[in-house]
């Protein structure tokens, strides 16, 4: 059509002009203005495209800068989400503002100075900072608790990297908000590792288990206090109970009768420095486990017994450690005894949680009375339940420390309800992730006023490493014998040996022959006790007798039970 018009133009322009040659001007003039137009552009493109970039770019700066943000394609991969920003005022109200509390919001807005008044100055708190947060009339500190996720989201954290406590103020939390990624970096080696002179003292020692969030070393005195750690499986539960037991095997004085039941060797480097060492997961196991905190329930009454006589004694104190000990909770068999007429009869259960639960019932003494003469309980068990740890055993313990768990109900069970209620939350730990993290409920270490836990992050001491501290506490204590159980009493006869050690006496006090028992053979006799005399007597009909108010036993009764038993022909059982 344009170059109808064009032609038709050039025929008008030709008959005005009578010259044939006008038809195609209008034409060639179009065609030389195209050529004109693509030779500008030709020469114009090259520094067009240069200064077209230029100017994008100066865009996109000046965008960046206004929105404080580059788009998330151009951030390092850890600051992709937003976060890791560093914590102002003004992010902390802004997130509390946006907490999903209507009341906490509408305070906020109605203060004059925008709710900064409601923070303390946020400040530097090891690997993160920490900030006090008094809160309106409206607002109750579980309310803001209970949003844990939510205030760490609108503060750009995950929810394991802030922890809200109760301090003491009133109507107060205490957010302590962690670096971004700052607690999965690992915490350095345990001193008992690096500093090879370290030794321990029992009674005013503490021991080097940790760092709490802050970054300050966590120590642990386990002076005259039971101890329960707990957590999931596999999240360093008996490397945390061992390197207490390290760190102890440090003082010399401290005996340890140690009950693996998991008995891969977890344990293995206490041979030579616990008197007991019991290693397997069979009911067999169980049962020596079993005998052997029944054992000591015996000797804490001797030394109670000792200490009403002379209360200025002092005794050596003993670690009664039951790794896994769920395990004897749970065991189902049961004591059996055959009567006169030969028929085997069912006793008490060593599980269990009943008022005839052997275990049970040995641990509740110790609880309930060994803490003044050091004889101690240590329990590692895994998660707990209130069949197989039973309310009266948790609340037992003076020390309890919390792995991950899986639920708030499980949290209340190894913590108890006071350490929940207050902010422990090892439920919300991340299982795999956060191994060697406990929660720990104690007065036996520094817990900030006001707060019923402290969360500490556990030096990982390794088995080679701790063969080697298990070295350095042999050498200290010039080797002690380790009695497996089963190997017990192998050699000897007890009651030739009773009667070798009353001789010519009508009667000895029982502290004395378990005294010339011990001189004897210390490696059988060492933890023989009360209990375990009179249960040797019992199996063969006498027992030891009360005389002018002690307990003694009797030159002719032992005669009467090695006559009675040679003419048997019947070895005691405990032979
Ligand atoms: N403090 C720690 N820091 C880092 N990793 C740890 C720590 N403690 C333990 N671990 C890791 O967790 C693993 C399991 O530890 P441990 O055997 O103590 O767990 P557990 O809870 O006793 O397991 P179980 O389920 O057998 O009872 C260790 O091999 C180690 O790799």
């Amino acid at each position: 059509m344009s170059i109808g018009v064009l032609v038709a133009l050039g025929v008008v322009m030709a008959i005005s002009s009578e010259n044939v040659a006008d038809v195609i001007t209008p034409l060639s003039a179009t065609i030389e203005f195209i050529a004109l137009l693509v030779r500008i552009v030709q020469v114009v493109w090259g520094p067009l495209i240069a200064i077209g970039l230029f100017l994008a770019l100066l865009a996109l700066w000046s965008v960046g800068r206004k929105q404080h943000a580059a788009p998330a394609w151009a951030l390092p991969a850890n600051v992709r989400t937003g976060e890791g920003e560093p914590i102002t005022p003004s992010i902390v109200v802004k997130a509390l503002s946006h907490l999903g509390l209507p009341a906490l919001r509408k305070a906020i807005k109605e203060m004059g100075d925008g709710g900064a008044a409601m923070l303390s100055p946020i400040v530097i708190a090891g690997c993160g900072v920490e900030v006090d947060v008094t809160l309106p009339l409206e607002v109750s500190t579980i309310e803001v608790q209970n949003r844990r996720r939510k205030l760490a989201e609108n503060l750009s954290r995950h929810e394991h990297e802030v922890f809200i406590t109760i301090p003491q103020a009133a109507r107060t939390v205490r957010l302590w908000i962690a670096d971004s990624g700052a607690l999965d970096e690992p915490i350095g080696p345990s001193p008992l590792v690096t500093d090879e002179t370290l030794t321990a003292n029992y009674k005013t020692g503490k021991a080097p288990w940790g760092q709490d969030l802050r970054g300050d070393a966590a120590e642990l005195s386990v002076y005259q206090r039971h101890l329960l750690v707990t957590g999931l499986s596999n999240q360093g539960k008996t490397a945390a109970l061992r390197s207490l037991a390290l760190w102890l095997s440090l003082d010399r004085t401290v005996q340890f009768w140690i009950a693996d039941l998991k008995g891969i060797g977890d344990w293995a480097m206490f041979d030579g420095i616990a008197q007991i060492l019991i290693e397997g997961l069979s009911d067999d196991h169980v049962i020596q486990a079993t005998e052997m905190v029944e054992d000591a329930v015996e000797e804490m009454n001797r030394r109670i017994e000792a200490r009403r006589n002379d209360p200025t004694v002092v005794f050596e104190p003993l670690i009664v450690v039951v790794d896994e000990a769920q395990l004897a909770f749970m065991c189902p068999v049961k004591t059996t005894r055959i009567t006169e007429d030969g028929k085997v009869k069912e006793g008490a259960p060593y599980g269990g949680s009943k008022a005839t639960s052997r275990y049970f019932m040995a641990v509740r003494k110790l609880h309930n009375q060994g803490r003044a003469v050091d004889v101690l309980m240590w329990q590692g068990t895994q998660d707990p339940t209130d069949q197989n740890l039973p309310k009266l055993v948790r609340e037992g313990a003076h020390t309890r420390a919390s792995l991950v768990l899986g639920t708030e109900s499980q949290a209340r069970m190894a913590l108890g309800d006071k350490a929940v209620d207050g902010g422990a939350a090892p439920h919300l730990l991340r299982q795999g992730l956060d191994k060697g993290t406990l929660v720990v409920a104690s007065d036996g270490i520094a817990i900030p006023t006001g707060q019923a836990s402290i969360t500490v992050r556990t030096h990982f001491i390794d088995d080679e490493p701790a063969a080697e501290i298990a070295e350095r506490a042999k050498a200290l204590r010039n080797g002690a014998t380790t009695l497996r159980v089963i190997e017990r009493d192998a050699e000897r006869d007890p009651l030739a040996d009773i009667a070798a050690v009353i001789g010519d006496a009508a009667r000895l006090r029982t502290d004395e022959v378990l005294k010339r028992l011990h001189a004897l053979d210390t490696a059988v006799y060492r933890e023989w006790n009360n209990g375990r005399l009179k249960r040797l007597l019992e199996e063969h009909g006498e027992e030891p007798k009360k005389s002018h108010g002690v307990m003694v036993v009797r030159r002719d009764d032992v005669a009467r039970a090695l006559a009675n038993r040679d003419t048997d022909g019947s070895a005691s059982a405990s032979q």
